[in-house]
């Protein structure tokens, strides 16, 4: 299958010299012209592209020198310290930030905004590019309502963007909470909803599952005043299926026709048809009900103005690092004439065409991280990392394997192979543990800490953190085992080389699984 032996990784130097895996080359892709013609998607054909190099410094004065940032945020950027701006958010903070009076930036009734979706390598600060505007946007409001959902494929990310976003809300009234089943059922409701008009949060960060359990089972939790509706790593969110979540969500959010009967009936619409009809009878100010959905309104005379149909003021934000394009799932979204902004890679220097031409092929951008690739039998594969983690000085490593079984398998051997050579050679060894979907949030939490703080050296897991998760000081990335497609190697090797940093990753490749890796790019 190969043309060069697999090398042996006895000696420092093979593994200094490492031949990378030849992989063959893909087929020229055809040309954006002609995709247009073939029906590409006019969103992709008009997308933006954004230089990685287009940074803009955070002024720390009275002017915010076009950025349009208010003081306070300008101020808590630099604290937590940020000063520049990375391209994703350069370029999306003019679009999202608020250019209207502060009064007229949560309903959008007769202009609603045109949705965003966003296609940027691991680690290129997308989550500020959606929190800043949000708080920017929403720390005006008077009322407390539901306004802001960001929607997150697993808890683990749910609680980084819950730090982020406190972080950043520091001195606004915003209130932020979580929904992902941590907590019992009826504990996150009394976090979430007091009563018909007034809520607990403004922001809910949550994991779909549970979403759509509130949006069923919570009385008065509803998602009529959301003003944005992000969706982070997209692409996993829209292969999830969970009773259909999304047709849920869409649908709650979408103001129905007062006729019930116009649109068939479902949970969500009685639900709004109660809550409106209950806030009639207690309530004089039209304020408790969005604007797009007054027209449900029965028991009031209001003028006709007040109820003639309005559009929802919900704006959809999607972000990923190996966005889809697939027709079928984009369409699923309902989005509003949708705007694309693609960050380039900070590789290889591109073209228009090539990069949205890689958007479209699903060929997605990553970290400029150093990759190799080792074919290696399979029964040396503990021995090879072993050897791998001494030679390369590897002391904050994160392993990817295929399973939770084959994590604490390694784990294990990786305690054994490293006592023998404490003893030896009388030095401390390294600390290797298993992060698994098996332990206990707290747990899961505690592991991550200690890792970020270094008293763990290697972490081994599947790929339940190869999304998302942000550690800054990975220097390594192993995949043991190779992972089964494209999307999850990009998002494991983008653990790290993050935030313009350097980063290594490594593949253990066995022989039999040549063919199969012959679409990862080098
Ligand atoms: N403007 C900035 N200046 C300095 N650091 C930043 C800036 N923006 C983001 N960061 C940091 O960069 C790191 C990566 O950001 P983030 O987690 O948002 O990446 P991402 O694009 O969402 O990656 P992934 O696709 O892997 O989820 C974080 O530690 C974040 O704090």
């Amino acid at each position: 299958m190969t043309s060069t032996p697999p090398p042996t990784l006895g000696n420092p130097e093979i593994i200094a010299s490492l031949p990378f895996f030849p992989l063959p080359a893909l087929p020229n892709a055809p040309s954006k012209s002609l995709l247009a013609l073939q029906g590409l998607d006019q969103a992709l054909v008009d997308a933006e592209l954004v230089s990685p190099s287009a940074v803009l410094p955070i002024p720390s004065g009275k002017d915010d020198c076009g950025t349009r940032l208010s003081e306070r945020m300008r101020k808590r950027l630099r604290d937590l310290g940020i000063t520049e701006l990375f391209a994703v958010q350069t370029a999306l903070l003019p679009f999202l930030l608020p250019t209207h009076e502060p009064s007229n930036t949560l309903y959008l009734p007769f202009n609603p905004c045109r949705d965003v979706c966003v296609s940027a390598p691991t680690g290129s600060g997308k989550t500020l590019a959606y929190v800043v505007p949000i708080i920017e946007a929403l720390s005006s409001r008077i009322i407390t309502r539901l306004r802001a959902l960001i929607v997150l494929p697993t808890r683990d990310l749910v609680s980084q963007v819950r730090e982020t976003m406190e972080a950043l809300s520091k001195g606004t009234k915003l209130k932020i909470g979580t929904a992902t089943g941590q907590h019992s059922f009826a504990h996150e409701q009394s976090q979430l909803v007091q009563d018909q008009i007034s809520n607990k949060v403004d922001i809910l960060i949550c994991t779909p599952g549970r979403l759509i359990d509130h949006i069923v089972g919570t009385p008065n939790f509803s998602l009529q005043h959301l003003r944005f509706l992000v969706m982070d790593e997209a692409d996993r969110l829209l292969a999830q299926s969970f009773q259909g979540w999304l047709v849920q969500v869409l649908e709650a959010t979408r103001p129905r026709p007062k006729n019930l009967s116009e649109a068939g009936s479902s949970a969500k619409e009685d639900h709004d048809s109660i809550a409106t009809s209950s806030y009639s009878s207690n309530v004089m100010s039209p304020d408790g009900i969005a604007p797009a959905f007054m027209h449900r309104l029965s028991g009031i005379s209001f003028p006709s103005f007040f109820l003639e149909k309005k559009a929802s003021s919900c704006q959809k934000l999607l972000f990923s690092a190996t966005l889809t394009r697939d027709p079928a799932k984009i369409t699923a979204l309902e989005l509003n004439n949708p705007k694309y902004f693609i960050i380039q890679g900070g590789g290889e220097k591109q073209t228009e065409d090539s990069t949205v031409l890689d958007v479209v092929m699903e060929k997605f951008s990553m970290p400029s991280t150093l990759k190799h690739m080792i074919v290696i039998e399979s029964t040396q594969k503990p021995l090879a990392f072993f050897h791998l983690v001494h030679q390369l000085n590897v002391t904050n490593a994160l392993v990817f394997t295929k399973s939770a079984e084959s994590t604490s398998r390694l784990v294990r051997l990786f305690d054994f192979f490293e006592a023998e050579r404490g003893r030896s050679f009388n030095v401390p060894p390294l600390v290797a543990r298993a992060y698994s979907s098996d332990l206990l949030a707290q747990e899961r939490k505690s592991i991550l800490e200690q890792f970020k703080s270094q008293k763990i050296h290697i972490l081994v897991c599947s790929d339940l953190i190869s999304r998302g998760i942000d550690i800054s000081h990975v220097s390594h990335v192993v995949s043991y085992d190779v992972p089964v497609d494209l999307r999850k190697y990009v998002h494991r090797v983008g653990r790290t080389a993050r935030a313009g940093r350097e980063g290594d990753a490594w593949t253990l490749v066995e022989e039999q699984e040549v063919r199969m890796l012959s679409g990862l790019p080098r």
